[in-house]
Order: C-alpha cells, then sequence, then structure tokens
C-alpha cells in the first residue's frame, strides 16, 4: 500500500500541497481529481521523491520512504510516468520500452520486451520499429505506461495520462489500466482533470482544491456530492 500522512509539499518558501492523506491500496487504481495548478503534480512528484516534503511521510508498504530519491523509489517498485510522458523520440519504440528495465548497460543489451506488455498494448507491437517520435500522443502514452511496466513496478504514478489525447484513445488506456490492475496486482495512482477517465477506472478519488483534499469517496459518492461542480467543472 502507498500512504500519504499530512504531506506538505511546495516550492521555496511557498507550500502548495497542504496536508494531504491518501491510500492506494494493491490492486486499487485510486485518482487525484482537481482543475489546474491545485498541486497535483507536485504532489505526484512529492512522492516520488523528485521535491522535497515540506512536512508528513511517505509510506510504501509501511515503509517510511518519505526521504528516498527517485531513484531510490523506482529500486522499490514505484513507476513514475510524467506528463510530459519523456519518449525518446529518435530511438524505436522497442527500444524505448527496454529502456524501462535497464539497470545497467550488460541488461539492457540483453534484454527484449516482455511479451505480456505487447498483450496490453498491441498497437506497440506492430509499431516496434517505428521511430518514439513518429507516435501519436495517445500511443506515446501508451509506450510510457509500457515503459513504467517493463521495470516490473508494485506501484504506478501516472500525471495526467489523458492529457492531449482524443477519447477513444484515452477510453483504450482506461481499459488497459484497469486489466494491469488486475491482472498484475499492482497499486496505480493517477492525477487527472479528465473526469471521464477517472470516474471510468478509478475505485477511490479524491479531490484536490488549492492543495487540499476537499472531498473524497467512490466516483459514484463524487458525482452526487457536487463536488464535480464546484471543484471540477471548468
Ligand atoms: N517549479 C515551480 N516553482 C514554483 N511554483 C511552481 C512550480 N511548479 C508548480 N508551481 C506552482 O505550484 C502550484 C501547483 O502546480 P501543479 O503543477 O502541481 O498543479 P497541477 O494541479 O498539477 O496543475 P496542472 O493541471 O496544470 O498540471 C501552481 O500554483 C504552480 O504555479
Amino acid at each position: 500500500m502507498l500512504r500519504t500522512s499530512d504531506v506538505q509539499i511546495g516550492y521555496g518558501e511557498s507550500t502548495v500541497v497542504w496536508d494531504v492523506d491518501i491510500e492506494v491500496e494493491t490492486d486499487q487504481i485510486v485518482a487525484v481529481l482537481g482543475r489546474n495548478g491545485v498541486g497535483k503534480t507536485t504532489l505526484l512528484r512529492g512522492i516520488m521523491g523528485l521535491n522535497d516534503l515540506q512536512g508528513g511521510h511517505v509510506f510504501l508498504d509501511g515503509e517510511n520512504v518519505s526521504t528516498l530519491r527517485p531513484f531510490e523509489m523506482a529500486a522499490k517498485g514505484v513507476g513514475y510516468v510524467p506528463q510530459s510522458r519523456d519518449i525518446f523520440g529518435a530511438i524505436s519504440v522497442e527500444n524505448n520500452i527496454r529502456l524501462g528495465s535497464a539497470s545497467s548497460d550488460e541488461f539492457l543489451l540483453k534484454s527484449d520486451v516482455p511479451p505480456f506488455i505487447y498483450e496490453y498494448f498491441p498497437a506497440l507491437e506492430e509499431k516496434s520499429g517505428a521511430k518514439g517520435g513518429t507516435l501519436s500522443g495517445g500511443q506515446k502514452q501508451q509506450l510510457a505506461i509500457a515503459r513504467a511496466l517493463n521495470a516490473d513496478p508494485s506501484h504506478l504514478l501516472l500525471d495526467e495520462p489523458s492529457e492531449g489525447i482524443q477519447p477513444s484513445i484515452v477510453h483504450e488506456i482506461g481499459e488497459q489500466l484497469k486489466r494491469i490492475r488486475d491482472n498484475r496486482g499492482i497499486s496505480v495512482l493517477i492525477v487527472e482533470q479528465n473526469l471521464n477517465l477517472a470516474m471510468a477506472v478509478a475505485d477511490y478519488c479524491y479531490v484536490l482544491e488549492t492543495g487540499r483534499v476537499v472531498e473524497q469517496g467512490t466516483p459514484e459518492e463524487i458525482e452526487s456530492s457536487g463536488a464535480v461542480d464546484e471543484y471540477l467543472a471548468v
């Protein structure tokens, strides 16, 4: 289980994430929802060790990991897909995925893409020889998730996976995430502005407003709470 307790994160003297408590159990997809600029990316970066915590703690399967650096979090099984996706445009789709498991030069040279990855993402297999930069936005997002999966994570953090992607591919990514959750027994934490994706895939949601959790519950509870109009409508 991934858990934050009273987490505060900010930049310099300012704090943009306040006293946030969230939990993501194994086999769960949890969404943190909120409009632009409410602190969603900052929260994920704080969990991953990319930003220092100003206060509070992050626990991974009971262990306090609040001060670990990103490579240490990765070694503990936390995969991170940033909003920018960070695909290598000049190398092949296959090699982008292989990089996800790269812990040494030797390993990288020997490793193949595990078949299970292409079972989730058949379109990537078809394009395995194409350069990463030639993919559509949706395929780049799928490639970024595939690359993270190749490190065999037990927890996956996704920053706005639906951003800039056409609705049919967002739906496809949602279905792929549910299959990954069901088959691989991992926890998935998504931060999103896109209600459709979160409502379709999440087991539990938190709503963030100016850095604080203002509502939480199942997607059905969030929809009937009025939080959608108050905190999420644009
Ligand atoms: N590097 C930075 N330095 C200073 N302030 C920052 C920095 N990055 C983000 N902020 C501020 O922190 C606040 C939260 O930003 P954050 O990117 O976490 O929000 P978000 O909910 O992820 O928004 P978006 O949906 O646009 O990605 C914003 O007010 C933003 O201006």
